[in-house]
C-alpha cells in the first residue's frame, strides 16, 4: 500500500512536535514536509530531530508554498492567520487539510467552508475520541434535561493558551444551544463579576481557567434543584489530539472535496 505523505505546519509548536511523532508512528502515513514561521530558528533543521524521534529527511521550511508538491495532506495546528494563509495555498493546490487551530472568527470559518468547495478538509476544535464522545453525550443531556437545569461550561488550559474560551468549550456551547433551539450569541455569558442579578435559566455560562501546564480539561454542568449531572473530559497528553489528527489525515486523504469534522471521521454523525 502506498504511504500517505503528511505535511505538518507549525512543526516546532507544542502540538506540531507531538503531531510529527504521532504521524511517524501511524501506519500508512509518513512525515514528508514541515513548516515554521519565517523567523524561526528551527528553519532548516530536520523535523524529526525537532520532535525528538531522530531524522526523517524533512527539513523545516519557512513557507508552505515551497513544499506544496511534497505532501498529500497538511495537518495545521498553528494560529488563525497562519491557517488562513495555508488554507488559501492548499485550496489552490488541491491539497487535503486537517485543521485543529482554534480561535477562528466567523469570516475565517467562512474561508474554510469556501475552501471545501475545491478540496477536502477536516476542521475540529478537538480531535480526541473522548471529547467527541462527550459531544454526543452533551446533545443527549441537553435534550433530556436542558430546559429544567442551569448549564455551565468550565474549561482549564495551560498558561500559554492565547484564545478563550477554548474552541472545544465553544463547540460544546453550540451543540447544547442547537439541541435546545437557543441562539448561542444571545444566551452566552462569559464569566461573571459584580452585581450580576440572579441567573436567568436560558443562559449558558462559560468559565475559563488558565494555569500551569494543564493540557486541557472541560466540564459541563447541568444543575437542577436536588441533582446535578457533570459531563467531563480531562486530557493528560497532547498525544490524544495528535493521534486523532493522524486518523483524520488517513480518512481525508482519498476524499475529493467537502468540509468534515471528527464526528465524520469517527463515524459518530447521526
Ligand atoms: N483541535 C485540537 O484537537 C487541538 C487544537 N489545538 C490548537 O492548536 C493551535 C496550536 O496550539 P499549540 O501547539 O499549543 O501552540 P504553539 O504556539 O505551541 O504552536 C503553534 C506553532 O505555529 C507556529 N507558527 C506561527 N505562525 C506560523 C506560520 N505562518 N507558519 C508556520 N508555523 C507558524 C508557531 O511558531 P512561533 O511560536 O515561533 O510563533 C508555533 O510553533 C491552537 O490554536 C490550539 O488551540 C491544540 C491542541 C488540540
Ligand atoms: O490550546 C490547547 O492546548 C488546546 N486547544 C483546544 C481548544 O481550544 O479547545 C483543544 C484542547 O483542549 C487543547
Amino acid at each position: 500500500m502506498e504511504q500517505i505523505r503528511v505535511g505538518i505546519a507549525g512543526a516546532g509548536g507544542r502540538m506540531g512536535r507531538t503531531l510529527v511523532a504521532a504521524v511517524h508512528q501511524a501506519q500508512g502515513l509518513v512525515v514528508s514536509a514541515a513548516t515554521e514561521h519565517a523567523g524561526s530558528g528551527l528553519v532548516g533543521v530536520d523535523v524529526g530531530e525537532v520532535a525528538g524521534i531522530g531524522p526523517v529527511g524533512a527539513p523545516i521550511r519557512p513557507d508552505l508554498d515551497e513544499v506544496l508538491a511534497d505532501f498529500d495532506v497538511l495537518i495545521d495546528f498553528t494560529t488563525p492567520d497562519a491557517t488562513m494563509h495555508h488554507v488559501r495555498l492548499c485550496r489552490d493546490a488541491g491539497c487535503r487539510m486537517v485543521v485543529g487551530t482554534t480561535g477562528l472568527g466567523p469570516a475565517q470559518r467562512e474561508t474554510l467552508s469556501e475552501a471545501a468547495i475545491d478540496t477536502a478538509l477536516v476542521y475540529a476544535p478537538n480531535m480526541s475520541v473522548g471529547v467527541n464522545l462527550c459531544f454526543k453525550l452533551l446533545d443527549l443531556a441537553a435534550r433530556v434535561m436542558g430546559d429544567e437545569v442551569d448549564i455551565e461550561i468550565i474549561e482549564a488550559h495551560h498558561r500559554h493558551k492565547v484564545d478563550a474560551p477554548s474552541g472545544t468549550a465553544l463547540r460544546m456551547g453550540e451543540i447544547i444551544a442547537a439541541a435546545l433551539d437557543r441562539d448561542l450569541d444571545a444566551v452566552a455569558v462569559y464569566g461573571r463579576q459584580g452585581q450580576t442579578g440572579p441567573r436567568e435559566r436560558q443562559t449558558i455560562g462559560f468559565e475559563t481557567i488558565r494555569a500551569g501546564d494543564v493540557v486541557g480539561e472541560h466540564s459541563v454542568w447541568f444543575a437542577a434543584d436536588g441533582e446535578r449531572i457533570e459531563i467531563a473530559h480531562k486530557a493528560s497528553s497532547r498525544m490524544t489530539f495528535a493521534r486523532g489528527a493522524a486518523r483524520a489525515a488517513r480518512w481525508i486523504a482519498d476524499r475529493e472535496r467537502g468540509q468534515f469534522d471528527m464526528q465524520d471521521v469517527l463515524g459518530l454523525r447521526d
